[in-house]
């Protein structure tokens, strides 16, 4: 079966000649497409383009052909058109850089791109590289994207940048945004004195009408999504850690692809003490981060580290000294963000794919055990024993 999709930005006038590279994505040869895991997924994807509302351009739409032929078809096989056919030299060009990229992780990268597109066409946030644009508006966060580089940063520096409820959610549509922006790198880091003092502690103090399981059930879904968010982020993503580090901030860290850090910056996740067990993954990529010992003294005994030992033990890339820190990371992130773009993007979804699904089930099951702990008499006396100490603040 052949179906021919025409997305309604396609039959917009061409003008260049790039511009009539038409969708052989969408000719669809269902029947040669590889009943793989992500099959389903990948049709539903090949639907979805035709329901983009704003033509994605060229470079993206050379992007989706060269995914989609090396997703059915494999590695480049067609003999290099000549110099000035211009349109099939364009798409020949694309897919050839494809090298070997196996199947599966083309037929992933096309999913994933087009659901940004999707959600793209939807938000329309698009934010120009160099041009300082401060996005939308944030009641915890800042955002900001100059040079290529988009800044998302913890915004509650009185409260050490504790993340509540409505923060998550924040957090997790400026990663959003971040993924369809137009920028290379994506960074997050804390205002003031702290990088992230983790779970805001008076989550729980906000018990709706379906009382605390109610409550549990809704923090394990935001859990899910928040940390789903930061598995999925399809570009590089950097932490600047400038100070000390708690809970879910430090677990996390575990899914980003660098990690500068001040030489004032800590890394504590006392999950025991709060009668808690570790999320963001780190039950997964910990052990593989530093071996199954160290990780064991972080996330069930709560040692706390210094930034030198979180550097010798592989959670965090370097380390720089305060006074110099800010100037040191940003002079090399704007270094990096002058590399090319899309081999940076595509080194990071290649090295994601390979243990992507296994990460979601891990987000799944900590989730779900987070849901039972957080009803435990350990965990309610925890956050009790912070808050009544607050109070005598
Ligand atoms: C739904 C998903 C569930 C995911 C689960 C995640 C698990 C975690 O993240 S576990 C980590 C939880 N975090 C903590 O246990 C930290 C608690 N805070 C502290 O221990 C201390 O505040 C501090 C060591 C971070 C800082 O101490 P310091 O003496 O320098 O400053 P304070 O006066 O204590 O703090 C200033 C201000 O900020 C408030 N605050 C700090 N951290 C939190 C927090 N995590 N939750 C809520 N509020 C926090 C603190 O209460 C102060 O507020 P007031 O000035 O209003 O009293």
């Amino acid at each position: 079966m052949v179906a021919r999709l025409a997305p309604r930005w396609c039959l917009r006038a061409l003008r260049s000649p790039l511009q009539v590279i038409g969708f052989p994505s969408l000719q669809l040869h269902m029947s040669g497409i590889a009943m793989r895991a992500s099959q389903e997924d990948f049709e539903n994807a090949l639907n979805q383009v035709k329901l983009l509302k704003k033509d994605p351009g060229n470079e993206v739409k050379l992007k989706l052909y060269a995914l989609y032929k090396q997703a059915t078809e494999g590695p480049c096989n067609m003999p290099k058109p000549g110099v000035f056919d211009f349109i099939n030299k364009a798409k020949w060009d694309a897919w050839d850089a494809l090298g070997n990229l196996p199947k599966e992780t083309a037929r992933q990268n096309y999913v994933d791109l087009v659901s940004s597109l999707s959600s793209s066409s939807e938000s329309s946030n698009q934010v120009q590289p160099g041009t300082d644009r401060k996005q939308q508006e944030y009641e915890n966060l800042v955002v900001t994207s100059e040079d290529g580089i988009t800044k998302i940063t913890l915004n509650r520096p009185t409260k050490k940048n504790a993340i509540n409820t409505q923060m998550y959610q924040e957090i997790i549509l400026a990663l959003k945004a971040a993924s369809n922006d137009d920028s290379i790198l994506t960074v997050v880091t804390g205002n003031g004195d702290y990088y992230c003092s983790g779970n805001d502690l008076t989550n729980f103090m906000d018990i709706p009408p379906g009382g605390v399981e109610e409550k549990a059930k809704q923090s394990a879904v935001l859990l899910r999504d928040f940390v789903g968010s930061f598995i999925d982020f399809p570009k590089p993503l950097i932490a600047v850690v400038n100070g000390p580090a708690m809970g879910i901030s430090v677990t996390i860290l575990g899914l980003f692809d660098a990690v500068y850090a001040s030489d004032r910056a800590t890394f504590h996740t006392p999950f025991s003490h709060l009668g808690l067990t570790p999320e963001g993954c780190a039950s997964y990529t910990f052990p593989k981060i530093m071996g199954p010992a160290k990780a064991t003294e972080m996330l069930i005994f709560g040692k706390k580290l210094t930034a030198g030992e979180a550097c010798a033990q592989g959670l965090v890339t370097e380390v720089f000294p305060d006074s110099t820190f800010q100037k040191e990371v940003w002079t090399r992130l704007k270094a990096y963000s002058k590399l090319p773009k899309n081999a940076m993007k595509i080194s990071k979804q290649v090295i994601r794919n390979m243990e992507k699904e296994k990460l979601h089930a891990v987000n799944a099951e900590e989730s779900s055990v987070l849901q039972e702990r957080c009803l435990s008499d350990e965990c309610i006396n925890a956050a009790v024993n912070f808050l009544s100490k607050r109070a005598k603040l």
